[in-house]
């Protein structure tokens, strides 16, 4: 559907920020600068932590002792000379007035910075989160109910299928394999290659996706891709997925057996009226 332009705005950008590598400071060590901290290594950036050991929670402390990324800083927030070539900044301490003194040194470097719950010192949110390996969901009110985005998450959670993430991971293989076997960027090969990935991917349920391995994704690519076809999953050695629909017979039977039975019971109570009305 078209959006409507004229009413378009007061949301906020959606995107996947890839960190990997990139340098993230994160001030306070309490409970909610280690959920920072996870959501920042799990995209594979560099994090320098400043905060003192007192006030650390043990989530935090188990990140500066496991995680090599992890660079610790027992102290304060020093000024801007921690800021020099970070690229990102998440503050979570219960320091408002130094959380805004931090927004405006960023703001001033531009750099990118949210201070937990101080919606104007963000420049962008954290939301709730799903993930399932390369799976990410993100729930985000926009700031205006945290605790919704938390309950909606519990919802959508229970909808996504168990084998989702292993069928997005199985598929990304099968997509590199096919470019190495048609390589080029764009033009007919490349309208070609996403035809055929739409296809297999449109086919497949997700649970035979999850189940490719090297073997069968060599055959999907043999006696489909080389023949521009889809072929079913039985027919590349794998497992095809029991069907959810009910066979018909499995559902015919018990529904002819109620209704003869209930066509039966109809039979005796008018049989047994007939009687009481011949009877009287
Ligand atoms: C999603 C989540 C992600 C995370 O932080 O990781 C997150 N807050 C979470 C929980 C949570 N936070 C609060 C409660 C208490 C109940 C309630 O108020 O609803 C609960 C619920 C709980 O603890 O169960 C209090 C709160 N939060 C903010 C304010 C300030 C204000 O609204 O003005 C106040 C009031 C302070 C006060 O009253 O003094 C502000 C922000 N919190 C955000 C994110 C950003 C907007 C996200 C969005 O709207 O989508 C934003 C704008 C900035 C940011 O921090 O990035 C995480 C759930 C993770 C999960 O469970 O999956
Ligand atoms: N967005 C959310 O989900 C959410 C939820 C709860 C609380 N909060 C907010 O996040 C903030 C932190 O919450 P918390 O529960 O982790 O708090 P906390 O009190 O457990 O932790 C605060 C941390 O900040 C450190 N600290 C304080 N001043 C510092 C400074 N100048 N430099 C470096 N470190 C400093 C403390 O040593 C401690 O490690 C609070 O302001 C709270 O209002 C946000």
């Amino acid at each position: 559907m078209a959006p409507e332009t004229k009413t378009l705005g007061g949301g906020s950008l959606l995107i996947a920020w890839q960190l990997k590598d990139k340098r993230v400071l994160v001030v306070g060590g309490g409970a909610v600068a280690s959920g920072r901290l996870e959501s920042v290594l799990v995209a594979d950036a560099l994090v320098t932590l400043i905060a003192p050991f007192q006030g650390l929670h043990p989530l935090t402390k188990q990140f500066i002792d496991t995680c090599p990324r992890v660079t610790y800083h027992d102290r304060v927030f020093g000024g801007p000379q921690d800021l020099a070539d970070v690229d990102m900044v998440l503050t979570a301490i219960d320091d408002v007035e130094t959380s805004e003194q931090i927004c405006a040194m960023c703001r001033t470097l531009r750099i990118p910075v949210n201070v937990a719950d101080i919606p104007p010192s963000c420049d962008f949110y954290f939301g709730s989160q799903i993930r399932d390996g390369p799976l990410q969901v993100m729930i985000s009110t926009n700031g205006q109910s945290p605790k919704l985005a938390n309950i909606i998450r519990k919802r959508i959670e229970e909808c996504i299928p168990d084998q989702a993430g292993e069928a997005i991971e199985k598929v990304g293989k099968l997509r590199t394999k096919l470019r190495e076997r048609a390589p080029g960027i764009g033009g007919d090969v490349g309208k070609r290659r996403m035809r055929w990935m739409i296809d297999v991917c449109t086919a497949w349920e997700m649970e035979e996706l999850a189940l490719l391995d090297d073997e069968m994704m060599g055959k999907l690519l043999e006696s489909g891709w080389e023949k521009g076809r889809v072929p079913r999953v039985d027919e590349v050695g794998g497992k095809p997925k029991q069907s959810r629909t009910p066979a018909p017979t499995s559902c015919t039977l018990p529904m002819l057996l109620g209704f003869l039975a209930g066509g039966s019971c109809l039979a005796l109570i008018f049989w047994s009226r007939t009687k009481s009305v011949v009877w009287a």
